[in-house]
């Protein structure tokens, strides 16, 4: 059993503005337990904290300032806790501290870059690593993703749900045993054989609860949610299992009601949640405090799954998430006094052993047998009912190994049972007799030949016995040439269905547009480990089926979509993290041939240091020269050569290795992010549709369009926008999507013009109602718009004087129009395009 207090660490998220410094310092006197200082600043001195106090002292195990990386974290607070979850103990991490403090970044991790993998990708790494290591233990990995918000638990991997709404989840129940142990049921598990699966589930659930979540109800940030790994191991032939679970946890965010100043919907959420949290506390306060008896776990969900890692049997670990501004004093003032509390708590871990009943029953079934039969032995007792078929073959079998068997000394056991004992005496009398006559007759005249020769002289002998040894290392030279050229044939096969299967996938993958290259196709000459695309495929599906995303788009909805994401701030990260990624691939396909290469050097090497050991040994037949012991100067060399490249071979592999893992890392990252963008696209395009609609028998143009959203640091940046601010209707404008029908085409003379640029809208086109054939029909009418909008521009170049423009273009004209239908056709109020592209006349426009 080890006793612990719950470790508590704090972590600083980095400041953006360079005057929120001063406001905290970390003292981190080696000896002493490292201390937060949170300082006051004057003007809220006197305000809601404390008007007494200037500053605010707190103790963690460990503080990291905000320059801490994820790898520091990881080592310093996860990496034990994976140790001891390894070692058979229940282990717990969680997160606490109010929005966007970066429970989530540390727990999960960033979805912009690699070196940003949070706690779970970061062990369910090493965990992987250490189990492949451990080879003398049975090891089975099971993940389950529990995600609960205003007390209702949801499970986050359940395959068989199309999840649009965390509603859509199968909900998740506590039930308790009469041992008072708690069962989650309808959470389901899933076995997870590598890091590889394991990432899959955290992607499929991360997937799962973005999709849920709504700009209505932000439930990552209102809601818990559990990540929980299960591991049990086992000696082989033990019937001893050890279980560990350990679950990293992101809490959701603690700051108080008042302050977040919610009402409705909201106002039940953080009710829950600052209830949940709160009969959180409750549990603390009542486990800090000496001989409370009745600890209210059963008050919330979340205290309830969480039973064991709060007093109980678990190794727990605190993460006060801080960010520290003077606006957040108050937030985080109150989350270092809950880790002061939670620092309080003792566990009390154990080894969960357990044993498996079936293996038990058969061991004891065996011993109880042993037993009888020595009691028998005791007791004068005999058994006299016959040996079966079965037993007596058995019996017969060890007597062969054992007769086999060339150590001497070995034995033979048959237990304490006399009929198995005189079993064995007659079968090996059996043997002998049968031996006996049958070496008479064979070896008979051989003693007479030899009976009559003068025994071998001792020099002849040695002669003899070193050819027949000879002999034999040729035949072993030979059996081992033979066994690799049958390997080689069975590599041969192996490679040629390899390549045929990843044919197979890179015919089956089509790469959605903007996957430059085909990305995702690998090298055929990289290993196998960076081959199986399998689980790419099952991404790219999920990908579509959980954003609804219509694999076959409108041309029209396609270009509004590759434009969207163009101006979209996270394209630079997906750009970036592509380019990454390019980069990756293509040191994974250099690596993989450097590999190949060094695989056939290797191969080389053996088969020069065989034909050099065939050399020795036909020159030591054909001489009569003995073998030497040592082999020669070139051998040695080419032994040397090869233990080289094996090491080469080795180093090579590790590091394809940990790219495949960065890779996969980087894919995952891409394609949330992608999904991100996809799921917004639909939502404003959806939004657009809707509001055409609504709009229908008074819009009649595309005006009222909204610009794409835009993140807030997106209409921050005024100086390098996408779209700079004299372009902000053109980008209202939605791209032209498909190629203009010959009907619509014209000639750039003023005449054609005169006949090709309608008076008025150029139909009065009704909107279907079905979003998808009303874009394309939007689409179509931007397209031709855009189109003798240019003619237009062009004309007005070449040929100042033609006059006005249409007044198909000018909003006043089609607005007094009160036609019922949608007037179709129409632009914006005026183009900036117009504006940009012929500055000089001005006039002539409106
Ligand atoms: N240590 C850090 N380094 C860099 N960026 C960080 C760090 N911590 C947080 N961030 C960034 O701050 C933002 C908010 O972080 P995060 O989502 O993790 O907060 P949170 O506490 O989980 O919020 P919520 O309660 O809403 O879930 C994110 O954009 C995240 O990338």
């Amino acid at each position: 059993m080890v006793k612990q207090t719950i470790q508590i660490f704090a972590r600083v998220k980095p400041t953006v503005r360079k005057q929120q410094q001063g406001i905290y310092s970390i003292d981190e006197d080696e000896k002493l337990t490292p201390n937060l200082e949170i300082i006051l600043p004057r003007d809220l001195a006197d305000g809601f904290v404390n008007n007494k106090r200037e500053s605010y002292k707190f103790k963690f195990q460990k503080i990291f300032d905000q320059g801490a990386s994820q790898e520091t974290i990881f080592e310093n607070i996860a990496k034990p806790v994976a140790e001891s979850v390894l070692a058979g103990y229940n282990g717990t991490i969680f997160a606490y501290g109010q929005t966007g403090s970066g429970k989530t970044f540390t727990i999960t991790g960033g979805a912009e870059r690699y070196s940003d993998r949070g706690i779970i990708p970061r062990t369910l790494s090493y965990i992987f690593e250490q189990l492949q290591k451990d080879s003398s233990t049975i090891h089975t990995t099971h993940i389950s993703y529990l995600e609960i918000y205003n007390e209702c638990g949801y499970d986050l991997l359940d395959p068989r749900h199309e999840a649009s709404s965390l509603e859509d989840l199968p909900k998740v129940t506590i039930l308790e045993d009469p041992d008072q142990n708690i069962h989650l049921k309808n959470l389901s598990l899933h076995q997870a054989a590598t890091e590889e699966e394991a990432l899959n589930l955290l992607f499929l659930g991360d997937t799962n609860r973005m999709i849920a979540e709504t700009p209505m109800n932000q439930a990552s940030t209102r809601s818990h949610c559990i990540f929980t790994i299960h591991l049990s191991s086992k000696e082989p032939g033990s019937a001893t299992v050890r279980h560990a679970k350990l679950h990293l946890v992101d809490l959701a965010g603690s700051e108080r009601v008042a302050k977040t100043g919610v009402g409705g919907q909201l106002l039940t959420e953080a009710k829950y949640i600052n209830l949940s949290l709160h009969y959180l506390e409750q549990v603390i306060i009542a486990l800090s405090e000496k001989h409370r008896a009745h600890i209210p776990y059963r008050n919330s969900m979340m205290t309830s799954v969480l039973r064991d890692s709060l007093g109980g049997n678990c190794m727990t670990t605190m993460i006060a998430t801080l960010s520290l501004e003077k606006r957040n004093i108050d937030e985080s003032i109150s989350t270092c006094r809950f880790a002061q509390r939670v620092a309080l708590i003792k566990n009390e871990a154990v080894l969960n052993e357990e044993i498996d009943p079936r293996l038990m029953i058969i061991r004891l079934q065996k011993e109880i047998q042993e037993l009888k039969d020595e009691l028998a032995i005791f007791t004068g007792e005999q058994r006299t009912e016959a040996l079966s078929d079965a037993e007596l073959l058995q019996l017969e079998k060890l007597i062969t190994s054992f007769l086999d068997d060339q150590d001497p000394e070995s034995r033979l056991e048959v237990g304490t049972d006399m009929r198995k004992i005189h079993h064995c005496f007659h079968h090996l009398k059996k043997l002998l007799n049968d031996k006996k006559i049958h070496g008479k007759s064979t070896v008979s005249c051989e003693i007479k030949d030899q009976d009559c020769q003068e025994p071998l002289k001792e020099e002849e002998y040695k002669k003899l016995r070193d050819i027949l040894q000879q002999r034999d290392n040729e035949i072993n030279i030979l059996v081992n040439m033979l066994k690799k050229e049958k390997k080689k044939a069975q590599d041969a096969l192996h490679l040629s269905s390899m390549d045929r299967s990843e044919c197979r996938h890179s015919q089956s993958l089509p790469f959605p547009p903007g996957n430059p290259e085909g990305l995702r196709t690998l090298p055929s000459s990289a290993p196998k480990q960076i081959q199986d695309v399998s689980t790419f495929g099952y991404r790219s599906s999920l990908l579509h089926r959980k954003t609804g995303m219509r694999e076959e788009m409108s041309l029209g909805r396609q270009e509004a979509f590759e434009i969207f994401k163009r101006d979209h701030a996270d394209s630079v990260t997906i750009e970036d993290n592509k380019q990454i990624l390019k980069q990756r691939f293509s040191e994974a396909k250099a690596l993989g041939e450097s590999i190949n290469e060094t695989r056939s050097k290797i191969g080389r090497l053996k088969e020069e240091i065989t034909q050099r050991h065939m050399q020795q040994v036909a020159l030591g037949v054909s001489e009569n020269i003995a073998m030497p012991s040592m082999p020669d100067l070139l051998e040695e060399k080419l032994r040397s050569q090869l233990e080289e490249e094996k090491k080469r071979y080795k180093t090579m592999f590790t590091h394809l290795k940990a790219l495949k893992v960065e890779i996969e890392h980087l894919q995952l990252l891409m394609d949330k992010a992608k999904m991100k963008l996809q799921k917004e696209f639909e939502a404003w395009w959806t939004e657009e549709a809707t509001s055409l609609q609504v709009n229908s028998p008074a819009v009649n143009s595309l005006s009222h369009v909204k610009p794409f959203p835009q993140t807030p640091e997106f209409q921050q940046e005024t100086s390098q926008p996408l779209f700079n601010k004299s372009n902000v209707n053109a980008r209202k404008i939605l791209p032209s999507p498909s190629p203009i029908p010959h009907s619509q085409e014209h000639n750039s003379t003023s005449a054609s013009l005169e006949s090709s640029v309608p008076e008025r809208p150029a139909s009065s086109v009704p909107l279907t109602g079905d979003s998808q054939t009303d874009s394309d029909i939007l689409a179509f009418i931007k397209a031709r718009q855009s189109i003798l909008q240019k003619k237009w521009i062009c004309l007005e170049k070449n040929m100042p004087g033609i006059g006005a423009a249409p007044s198909a273009y000018i909003p006043e004209h089609t607005e007094s129009r009160s036609e019922p239908s949608l007037q179709l056709g129409a632009g914006p109020s005026r183009p900036e395009a117009w504006s940009r592209a012929s500055p000089s006349s001005p006039g002539q426009i409106s």
